[in-house]
Protein backbone atom coordinates (compact mmCIF):
# COMPACT_ATOMS: atom_id res chain seq x y z
CA UNK A 1 0.00 0.00 0.00
CA UNK A 2 2.32 2.90 0.79
CA UNK A 3 5.56 2.13 -0.84
CA UNK A 4 8.90 2.42 0.72
CA UNK A 5 11.09 4.49 -1.54
CA UNK A 6 15.01 4.32 -0.35
CA UNK A 7 16.77 6.87 -1.60
CA UNK A 8 19.86 6.54 0.36
CA UNK A 9 22.90 6.73 -1.53
CA UNK A 10 21.36 7.80 -4.15
CA UNK A 11 22.61 11.34 -5.89
CA UNK A 12 18.85 12.41 -6.47
CA UNK A 13 17.18 15.95 -7.54
CA UNK A 14 14.94 15.97 -4.69
CA UNK A 15 12.36 18.38 -6.58
CA UNK A 16 12.21 15.50 -8.85
CA UNK A 17 11.63 12.53 -6.60
CA UNK A 18 8.92 14.23 -4.57
CA UNK A 19 5.58 12.31 -4.14
CA UNK A 20 3.00 14.43 -6.22
CA UNK A 21 -0.62 13.08 -7.39
CA UNK A 22 -1.29 12.95 -11.42
CA UNK A 23 -3.95 15.04 -10.87
CA UNK A 24 -2.88 18.07 -10.20
CA UNK A 25 -4.47 21.44 -10.42
CA UNK A 26 -2.71 22.04 -13.98
CA UNK A 27 -4.12 18.19 -15.41
CA UNK A 28 -7.61 19.35 -14.22
CA UNK A 29 -8.11 22.74 -15.53
CA UNK A 30 -9.09 21.60 -19.01
CA UNK A 31 -11.98 19.78 -16.87
CA UNK A 32 -12.89 22.87 -15.09
CA UNK A 33 -12.57 25.80 -17.73
CA UNK A 34 -15.80 24.81 -19.48
CA UNK A 35 -17.66 24.32 -16.27
CA UNK A 36 -17.19 28.35 -15.09
CA UNK A 37 -17.97 29.17 -18.67
CA UNK A 38 -21.37 27.58 -18.22
CA UNK A 39 -21.84 29.26 -15.29
CA UNK A 40 -20.64 32.90 -16.26
CA UNK A 41 -23.02 32.44 -19.19
CA UNK A 42 -25.52 30.14 -17.90
CA UNK A 43 -26.64 31.27 -14.53
CA UNK A 44 -29.03 29.91 -12.11
CA UNK A 45 -30.23 27.56 -14.44
CA UNK A 46 -26.31 26.05 -15.46
CA UNK A 47 -25.73 26.31 -11.74
CA UNK A 48 -29.15 23.85 -10.77
CA UNK A 49 -28.17 22.03 -14.40
CA UNK A 50 -24.45 21.09 -12.56
CA UNK A 51 -25.54 20.51 -9.04
CA UNK A 52 -27.96 17.99 -10.89
CA UNK A 53 -25.40 16.35 -12.67
CA UNK A 54 -22.51 16.34 -9.91
CA UNK A 55 -24.04 15.96 -7.26
CA UNK A 56 -27.20 14.12 -8.42
CA UNK A 57 -29.90 16.52 -6.90
CA UNK A 58 -31.51 19.89 -7.65
CA UNK A 59 -31.91 22.05 -5.22
CA UNK A 60 -34.84 23.64 -4.26
CA UNK A 61 -33.46 27.11 -5.10
CA UNK A 62 -30.02 28.47 -4.93
CA UNK A 63 -30.04 30.47 -1.37
CA UNK A 64 -31.78 27.94 1.62
CA UNK A 65 -33.87 30.08 3.08
CA UNK A 66 -33.72 31.45 6.73
CA UNK A 67 -36.05 28.43 7.90
CA UNK A 68 -33.76 25.96 7.12
CA UNK A 69 -30.96 27.13 8.99
CA UNK A 70 -32.97 28.33 12.21
CA UNK A 71 -34.02 24.45 12.08
CA UNK A 72 -30.43 22.85 11.39
CA UNK A 73 -29.29 24.50 15.10
CA UNK A 74 -32.61 24.09 16.59
CA UNK A 75 -32.07 20.22 15.76
CA UNK A 76 -28.21 19.98 15.83
CA UNK A 77 -27.36 17.37 18.29
CA UNK A 78 -26.08 18.82 21.84
CA UNK A 79 -22.54 16.86 21.96
CA UNK A 80 -21.68 18.63 18.50
CA UNK A 81 -22.68 22.10 19.16
CA UNK A 82 -20.43 21.91 22.46
CA UNK A 83 -17.68 20.95 19.97
CA UNK A 84 -18.26 23.71 17.88
CA UNK A 85 -18.42 26.24 20.49
CA UNK A 86 -15.41 25.23 22.09
CA UNK A 87 -13.95 25.52 18.77
CA UNK A 88 -15.36 28.66 17.57
CA UNK A 89 -14.09 29.57 21.32
CA UNK A 90 -10.55 28.77 20.75
CA UNK A 91 -10.40 29.76 17.16
CA UNK A 92 -11.80 33.58 17.88
CA UNK A 93 -9.04 33.57 20.51
CA UNK A 94 -6.10 32.72 18.04
CA UNK A 95 -7.68 35.19 14.99
CA UNK A 96 -8.36 38.09 17.07
CA UNK A 97 -4.32 38.50 17.98
CA UNK A 98 -3.97 37.80 13.82
CA UNK A 99 -5.16 41.47 13.70
CA UNK A 100 -2.61 44.17 12.82
CA UNK A 101 -2.16 47.32 14.30
CA UNK A 102 -2.11 50.79 11.75
CA UNK A 103 0.76 52.37 11.50
CA UNK A 104 1.41 56.60 11.47
CA UNK A 105 5.05 57.45 10.18
CA UNK A 106 6.26 60.96 9.51
CA UNK A 107 9.25 60.31 6.98
CA UNK A 108 10.13 64.07 7.34
CA UNK A 109 8.75 67.76 8.52
CA UNK A 110 5.02 67.69 7.49
CA UNK A 111 4.61 64.64 5.82
CA UNK A 112 2.60 61.88 7.13
CA UNK A 113 1.77 58.06 5.98
CA UNK A 114 -1.04 56.25 7.28
CA UNK A 115 -0.91 52.22 7.15
CA UNK A 116 -4.24 50.81 7.37
CA UNK A 117 -5.85 47.89 7.17
CA UNK A 118 -9.42 47.56 4.65
CA UNK A 119 -11.74 44.35 5.37
CA UNK A 120 -12.77 43.46 1.68
CA UNK A 121 -16.16 43.94 1.72
CA UNK A 122 -17.97 41.04 0.18
CA UNK A 123 -16.42 37.37 0.24
CA UNK A 124 -17.16 33.85 -0.66
CA UNK A 125 -16.68 30.88 1.88
CA UNK A 126 -16.49 27.41 0.37
CA UNK A 127 -16.97 24.68 2.88
CA UNK A 128 -16.77 21.33 1.16
CA UNK A 129 -19.14 18.55 1.42
CA UNK A 130 -18.35 15.84 -1.44
CA UNK A 131 -17.50 13.04 0.57
CA UNK A 132 -17.22 14.24 4.01
CA UNK A 133 -19.10 17.02 6.08
CA UNK A 134 -16.98 20.15 6.90
CA UNK A 135 -19.00 22.08 9.80
CA UNK A 136 -15.39 22.86 10.99
CA UNK A 137 -14.79 24.59 7.57
CA UNK A 138 -17.35 26.81 8.58
CA UNK A 139 -15.38 28.15 11.46
CA UNK A 140 -12.53 28.20 10.16
CA UNK A 141 -13.66 30.46 7.36
CA UNK A 142 -16.05 32.51 9.23
CA UNK A 143 -14.18 33.26 12.43
CA UNK A 144 -11.22 35.34 10.41
CA UNK A 145 -13.51 36.81 7.74
CA UNK A 146 -15.52 38.32 10.87
CA UNK A 147 -12.78 39.25 13.22
CA UNK A 148 -11.35 40.82 10.06
CA UNK A 149 -14.66 43.07 10.18
CA UNK A 150 -16.20 41.47 6.34
CA UNK A 151 -19.24 43.31 6.34
CA UNK A 152 -21.07 40.24 3.64
CA UNK A 153 -19.93 37.08 4.03
CA UNK A 154 -21.74 34.30 1.94
CA UNK A 155 -21.21 30.61 1.98
CA UNK A 156 -21.68 28.06 -0.35
CA UNK A 157 -21.90 23.97 0.11
CA UNK A 158 -22.78 21.25 -1.79
CA UNK A 159 -26.55 20.35 -2.13
CA UNK A 160 -27.17 16.75 -0.66
CA UNK A 161 -29.51 14.22 -2.23
CA UNK A 162 -30.39 13.12 1.51
CA UNK A 163 -30.85 15.83 3.01
CA UNK A 164 -34.11 17.54 0.41
CA UNK A 165 -30.93 19.22 -1.74
CA UNK A 166 -30.07 21.35 0.73
CA UNK A 167 -26.07 21.08 2.06
CA UNK A 168 -25.69 19.24 5.04
CA UNK A 169 -27.70 20.26 8.61
CA UNK A 170 -24.57 20.24 10.43
CA UNK A 171 -23.14 22.80 8.12
CA UNK A 172 -26.13 24.84 8.12
CA UNK A 173 -26.44 25.05 11.66
CA UNK A 174 -22.49 25.93 12.19
CA UNK A 175 -23.67 28.66 9.72
CA UNK A 176 -26.70 29.68 11.66
CA UNK A 177 -24.06 29.39 14.61
CA UNK A 178 -21.90 32.03 13.49
CA UNK A 179 -24.83 34.04 12.26
CA UNK A 180 -24.19 34.29 8.64
CA UNK A 181 -27.37 34.05 6.53
CA UNK A 182 -26.60 34.10 3.44
CA UNK A 183 -26.04 29.96 2.54
CA UNK A 184 -26.42 28.74 -0.95
CA UNK A 185 -26.39 25.14 -2.36
CA UNK A 186 -23.87 24.94 -4.84
CA UNK A 187 -20.88 22.61 -4.50
CA UNK A 188 -17.61 22.19 -6.57
CA UNK A 189 -16.14 24.27 -9.43
CA UNK A 190 -19.80 25.59 -10.18
CA UNK A 191 -19.77 27.34 -6.33
CA UNK A 192 -16.40 29.35 -7.28
CA UNK A 193 -17.93 30.74 -10.41
CA UNK A 194 -21.41 31.79 -8.84
CA UNK A 195 -19.10 33.82 -6.69
CA UNK A 196 -16.48 35.33 -8.66
CA UNK A 197 -19.23 36.16 -11.78
CA UNK A 198 -22.03 36.36 -9.83
CA UNK A 199 -25.96 35.52 -10.80
CA UNK A 200 -28.19 38.07 -12.62
CA UNK A 201 -32.09 37.34 -14.27
CA UNK A 202 -34.55 38.98 -16.08
CA UNK A 203 -35.22 40.72 -12.69
CA UNK A 204 -32.04 41.69 -11.38
CA UNK A 205 -29.49 40.32 -9.55
CA UNK A 206 -30.01 36.99 -7.83
CA UNK A 207 -26.27 36.47 -6.77
CA UNK A 208 -23.79 39.28 -5.94
CA UNK A 209 -20.51 38.58 -7.07
CA UNK A 210 -17.76 38.70 -4.28
CA UNK A 211 -14.08 39.86 -4.43
CA UNK A 212 -12.56 37.22 -2.37
CA UNK A 213 -13.23 33.07 -2.41
CA UNK A 214 -11.69 31.44 0.26
CA UNK A 215 -12.07 28.23 1.57
CA UNK A 216 -10.89 24.42 0.89
CA UNK A 217 -12.41 21.83 -1.53
CA UNK A 218 -11.44 19.17 -3.72
CA UNK A 219 -9.12 19.36 -7.35
CA UNK A 220 -11.84 20.76 -8.64
CA UNK A 221 -12.80 23.68 -5.94
CA UNK A 222 -9.17 24.28 -6.11
CA UNK A 223 -8.41 24.29 -9.99
CA UNK A 224 -11.70 26.88 -9.86
CA UNK A 225 -10.04 29.20 -7.49
CA UNK A 226 -6.86 29.16 -9.67
CA UNK A 227 -8.97 29.67 -12.59
CA UNK A 228 -10.93 33.24 -11.55
CA UNK A 229 -7.90 34.31 -10.12
CA UNK A 230 -7.53 37.61 -11.05
CA UNK A 231 -11.53 37.96 -11.35
CA UNK A 232 -11.52 37.96 -7.76
CA UNK A 233 -8.82 37.53 -5.06
CA UNK A 234 -8.65 34.13 -3.49
CA UNK A 235 -6.86 32.90 -0.10
CA UNK A 236 -4.81 29.88 -1.40
CA UNK A 237 -4.80 26.99 -3.54
CA UNK A 238 -6.36 24.98 -0.83
CA UNK A 239 -7.06 21.40 -1.93
CA UNK A 240 -6.76 17.71 -1.62
CA UNK A 241 -5.46 17.37 2.03
CA UNK A 242 -1.58 16.66 2.39
CA UNK A 243 0.24 15.10 5.40
CA UNK A 244 3.70 14.67 5.47
CA UNK A 245 5.80 13.54 9.09
CA UNK A 246 9.48 14.21 9.88
CA UNK A 247 10.77 11.62 12.07
CA UNK A 248 13.36 10.46 13.12
CA UNK A 249 14.63 6.67 15.17
CA UNK A 250 13.16 8.24 18.39
CA UNK A 251 9.67 8.36 16.70
CA UNK A 252 7.14 6.16 17.59
CA UNK A 253 5.46 4.02 14.27
CA UNK A 254 2.01 3.71 15.56
CA UNK A 255 1.36 7.56 16.07
CA UNK A 256 3.02 8.36 12.91
CA UNK A 257 0.47 5.35 11.21
CA UNK A 258 -2.59 6.86 12.96
CA UNK A 259 -1.90 10.37 11.08
CA UNK A 260 -0.97 9.11 7.94
CA UNK A 261 -4.76 7.31 7.73
CA UNK A 262 -5.80 9.98 9.65
CA UNK A 263 -5.72 12.59 6.55
CA UNK A 264 -5.63 9.86 3.83
CA UNK A 265 -9.11 9.31 4.74
CA UNK A 266 -10.18 12.67 3.26
CA UNK A 267 -9.54 11.88 -0.59
CA UNK A 268 -8.32 9.29 -2.87
CA UNK A 269 -5.84 12.20 -3.66
CA UNK A 270 -5.12 13.08 -0.81
CA UNK A 271 -1.05 12.56 0.43
CA UNK A 272 0.63 10.78 2.83
CA UNK A 273 4.25 11.10 3.01
CA UNK A 274 6.70 10.27 5.75
CA UNK A 275 10.45 11.43 5.72
CA UNK A 276 12.63 9.84 7.74
CA UNK A 277 16.35 8.83 8.08
CA UNK A 278 15.54 5.19 9.76
CA UNK A 279 14.57 2.47 7.53
CA UNK A 280 13.45 0.35 10.52
CA UNK A 281 10.82 3.11 11.26
CA UNK A 282 9.81 3.33 7.68
CA UNK A 283 9.30 -0.27 7.99
CA UNK A 284 7.09 -0.41 11.02
CA UNK A 285 4.58 2.58 9.92
CA UNK A 286 4.01 0.86 6.80
CA UNK A 287 2.94 -2.55 8.89
CA UNK A 288 0.81 -0.29 10.99
CA UNK A 289 -0.72 1.56 8.48
CA UNK A 290 -1.54 -1.82 6.59
CA UNK A 291 -3.14 -2.74 9.63
CA UNK A 292 -5.17 0.35 10.77
CA UNK A 293 -6.14 1.18 6.90
CA UNK A 294 -7.57 -2.72 6.64
CA UNK A 295 -10.03 -1.86 9.21
CA UNK A 296 -11.01 1.85 9.08
CA UNK A 297 -14.28 3.32 7.77
CA UNK A 298 -13.19 4.26 4.63
CA UNK A 299 -10.95 2.00 3.59
CA UNK A 300 -11.26 2.10 -0.12
CA UNK A 301 -10.70 6.00 0.18
CA UNK A 302 -7.50 5.42 2.58
CA UNK A 303 -6.28 2.92 0.20
CA UNK A 304 -6.35 4.66 -3.06
CA UNK A 305 -4.93 7.34 -0.85
CA UNK A 306 -1.87 5.43 0.24
CA UNK A 307 -0.91 3.44 -2.93
CA UNK A 308 -1.36 6.82 -5.29
CA UNK A 309 1.59 8.61 -6.24
CA UNK A 310 1.27 11.20 -3.92
CA UNK A 311 2.35 9.43 -0.93
CA UNK A 312 5.22 7.20 -0.13
CA UNK A 313 7.67 6.63 2.88
CA UNK A 314 11.07 8.00 2.08
CA UNK A 315 14.33 7.40 3.59
CA UNK A 316 16.85 9.40 3.62
CA UNK A 317 20.55 9.80 4.10
CA UNK A 318 20.46 11.41 6.92
CA UNK A 319 18.21 14.25 8.81
CA UNK A 320 19.59 17.13 7.35
CA UNK A 321 18.36 15.48 3.92
CA UNK A 322 14.84 14.87 5.84
CA UNK A 323 14.24 18.42 6.12
CA UNK A 324 15.78 19.39 2.61
CA UNK A 325 12.75 17.15 1.39
CA UNK A 326 10.83 19.02 3.77
CA UNK A 327 11.15 22.19 2.84
CA UNK A 328 10.96 21.33 -1.07
CA UNK A 329 8.12 19.42 -0.64
CA UNK A 330 6.05 22.37 1.41
CA UNK A 331 3.70 20.17 2.96
CA UNK A 332 0.10 21.25 4.07
CA UNK A 333 0.64 19.93 7.24
CA UNK A 334 4.05 18.75 8.61
CA UNK A 335 4.02 17.17 11.28
CA UNK A 336 7.70 17.09 13.24
CA UNK A 337 8.54 13.73 15.82
CA UNK A 338 12.17 13.51 16.59
CA UNK A 339 14.62 13.75 19.29
CA UNK A 340 14.71 18.06 19.51
CA UNK A 341 10.86 18.94 17.33
CA UNK A 342 11.61 22.29 18.26
CA UNK A 343 14.91 22.50 17.08
CA UNK A 344 13.88 21.20 13.50
CA UNK A 345 11.07 23.24 13.19
CA UNK A 346 13.15 26.44 13.23
CA UNK A 347 14.80 25.11 10.05
CA UNK A 348 11.45 24.59 8.28
CA UNK A 349 10.33 27.35 5.89
CA UNK A 350 8.17 26.00 3.76
CA UNK A 351 4.78 24.44 5.35
CA UNK A 352 1.40 25.41 5.56
CA UNK A 353 1.36 24.30 9.45
CA UNK A 354 3.99 22.57 11.49
CA UNK A 355 2.91 20.08 14.67
CA UNK A 356 5.33 19.50 17.26
CA UNK A 357 5.77 16.30 19.21
CA UNK A 358 3.47 13.43 20.08
CA UNK A 359 0.83 14.69 21.21
CA UNK A 360 -0.49 17.32 18.46
CA UNK A 361 -1.93 15.18 15.87
CA UNK A 362 -3.09 17.24 12.86
CA UNK A 363 -6.47 16.27 13.64
CA UNK A 364 -6.59 17.90 16.64
CA UNK A 365 -5.41 21.17 14.25
CA UNK A 366 -8.52 19.97 12.11
CA UNK A 367 -11.03 20.83 14.47
CA UNK A 368 -10.11 21.88 18.00
CA UNK A 369 -6.47 23.51 18.47
CA UNK A 370 -7.58 26.71 17.62
CA UNK A 371 -5.21 27.29 14.69
CA UNK A 372 -7.07 27.64 11.07
CA UNK A 373 -7.09 24.41 9.26
CA UNK A 374 -7.89 26.07 5.32
CA UNK A 375 -3.89 25.62 4.19
CA UNK A 376 -2.59 25.70 1.17
CA UNK A 377 -1.56 22.22 -0.81
CA UNK A 378 0.68 21.00 -3.52
CA UNK A 379 3.77 23.07 -2.72
CA UNK A 380 1.63 26.47 -2.58
CA UNK A 381 3.10 26.63 0.90
CA UNK A 382 6.15 27.93 -0.52
CA UNK A 383 4.34 31.34 -1.17
CA UNK A 384 1.22 31.36 0.39
CA UNK A 385 0.00 31.17 3.67
CA UNK A 386 -2.76 29.07 5.65
CA UNK A 387 -6.86 31.20 6.01
CA UNK A 388 -5.72 34.12 8.71
CA UNK A 389 -7.60 37.41 9.42
CA UNK A 390 -4.94 39.36 6.95
CA UNK A 391 -6.16 37.50 4.28
CA UNK A 392 -9.58 39.25 4.64
CA UNK A 393 -7.64 42.65 4.96
CA UNK A 394 -5.77 44.89 2.53
CA UNK A 395 -3.25 46.69 3.57
CA UNK A 396 -3.93 50.97 2.31
CA UNK A 397 -1.56 53.78 2.55
CA UNK A 398 -2.90 57.25 2.78
CA UNK A 399 -0.51 59.85 2.34
CA UNK A 400 -0.62 63.49 3.17
CA UNK A 401 1.98 66.12 2.54
CA UNK A 402 1.52 69.65 3.31
CA UNK A 403 3.61 72.54 1.46
CA UNK A 404 6.89 72.41 3.48
CA UNK A 405 6.56 69.07 3.55
CA UNK A 406 6.79 68.58 -0.40
CA UNK A 407 8.96 71.39 -0.54
CA UNK A 408 11.71 69.22 1.01
CA UNK A 409 11.34 66.74 -1.53
CA UNK A 410 10.62 68.83 -4.40
CA UNK A 411 13.96 68.59 -5.82
CA UNK A 412 14.28 65.15 -5.36
CA UNK A 413 11.26 64.18 -7.05
CA UNK A 414 12.73 66.81 -10.24
CA UNK A 415 15.78 64.85 -10.78
CA UNK A 416 13.92 61.39 -10.62
CA UNK A 417 10.99 62.38 -13.26
CA UNK A 418 14.59 63.72 -15.43
CA UNK A 419 16.13 60.72 -14.83
CA UNK A 420 12.87 58.55 -15.82
CA UNK A 421 12.42 60.57 -18.76
CA UNK A 422 9.00 61.46 -17.52
CA UNK A 423 9.46 65.29 -17.01
CA UNK A 424 5.45 65.72 -16.35
CA UNK A 425 5.56 64.03 -13.29
CA UNK A 426 8.33 66.57 -12.15
CA UNK A 427 6.00 69.85 -13.92
CA UNK A 428 2.86 68.67 -11.29
CA UNK A 429 5.05 68.95 -8.21
CA UNK A 430 6.17 72.47 -9.63
CA UNK A 431 3.13 73.29 -10.38
CA UNK A 432 2.57 73.45 -6.58
CA UNK A 433 5.08 76.49 -6.13
CA UNK A 434 4.58 78.74 -9.24
N1 LIG B 1 -6.33 22.18 2.06
C1 LIG B 1 -7.23 22.39 2.99
O1 LIG B 1 -7.17 23.36 3.74
C2 LIG B 1 -8.37 21.43 3.15
C3 LIG B 1 -9.21 21.48 4.28
C4 LIG B 1 -10.30 20.63 4.35
C5 LIG B 1 -10.56 19.74 3.33
N2 LIG B 1 -9.73 19.73 2.25
C6 LIG B 1 -10.01 18.88 1.10
O2 LIG B 1 -11.31 19.23 0.64
C7 LIG B 1 -11.77 18.19 -0.17
C8 LIG B 1 -13.21 17.89 0.11
O3 LIG B 1 -13.63 17.15 -1.01
P1 LIG B 1 -15.08 16.63 -1.20
O4 LIG B 1 -15.08 15.95 -2.53
O5 LIG B 1 -15.47 15.88 0.00
O6 LIG B 1 -16.00 17.93 -1.24
P2 LIG B 1 -15.97 19.25 -2.16
O7 LIG B 1 -17.13 20.05 -1.69
O8 LIG B 1 -14.64 19.87 -2.18
O9 LIG B 1 -16.26 18.72 -3.62
C9 LIG B 1 -17.51 18.23 -3.98
C10 LIG B 1 -17.89 18.81 -5.34
O10 LIG B 1 -16.96 18.36 -6.32
C11 LIG B 1 -17.58 18.37 -7.57
N3 LIG B 1 -17.16 17.20 -8.35
C12 LIG B 1 -17.09 15.92 -7.92
N4 LIG B 1 -16.68 15.14 -8.96
C13 LIG B 1 -16.50 15.93 -10.03
C14 LIG B 1 -16.08 15.70 -11.36
N5 LIG B 1 -15.75 14.48 -11.81
N6 LIG B 1 -15.99 16.76 -12.20
C15 LIG B 1 -16.31 18.01 -11.77
N7 LIG B 1 -16.71 18.27 -10.51
C16 LIG B 1 -16.80 17.25 -9.66
C17 LIG B 1 -19.07 18.35 -7.34
O11 LIG B 1 -19.61 19.51 -7.89
C18 LIG B 1 -19.24 18.36 -5.82
O12 LIG B 1 -20.23 19.26 -5.41
C19 LIG B 1 -10.83 17.01 0.09
O13 LIG B 1 -9.96 16.89 -1.00
C20 LIG B 1 -10.09 17.41 1.33
O14 LIG B 1 -8.84 16.81 1.42
C21 LIG B 1 -8.66 20.55 2.14
N1 LIG C 1 -7.36 18.02 7.41
C1 LIG C 1 -8.16 19.02 6.72
C2 LIG C 1 -7.21 20.08 6.17
O1 LIG C 1 -6.51 19.64 5.11
C3 LIG C 1 -9.15 19.73 7.59
C4 LIG C 1 -10.24 18.89 8.17
C5 LIG C 1 -11.53 19.23 8.38
N2 LIG C 1 -12.13 18.20 8.94
C6 LIG C 1 -11.27 17.26 9.13
N3 LIG C 1 -10.09 17.66 8.66
ZN1 LIG D 1 -8.43 16.38 8.31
Amino acid sequence: MLTLTDLRGRDVDIAAILPRADQDISATLDTVAPLLEQVRTGGESALLDLSEKYDAVRPPSLRVPAQVLEQALEQLDPVVRDALDALILRAREVHNAQLPAASVVSPGPDAKITNRWVPVQRVGLYVPGGQAVYPSSVVMNVVPAQVAGVAQLAISSPPQKEHGGWPHPTILAAAQLLGVEEVYAVGGAQAVGMFAYGVRDDSGVVVPPVSLITGPGNIYVATAKRAVQGIVGIDAEAGPTEIMVLADSTAPANLIAADLVSQAEHDELAAAVLVTDSAELAERVISQVEERAAITRHLDRVKQSLAGRQSAALVVDSMDTAVEVANEYGAEHLEIMTEDDAAYADRIHNAGAVFLGHYTPVSLGDYCAGSNHVLPTGGAARYSSGLNVTSFLRSQQVVRYGRDGLSQVAGHVQALAQAEDLPAHGEAVAARFQ
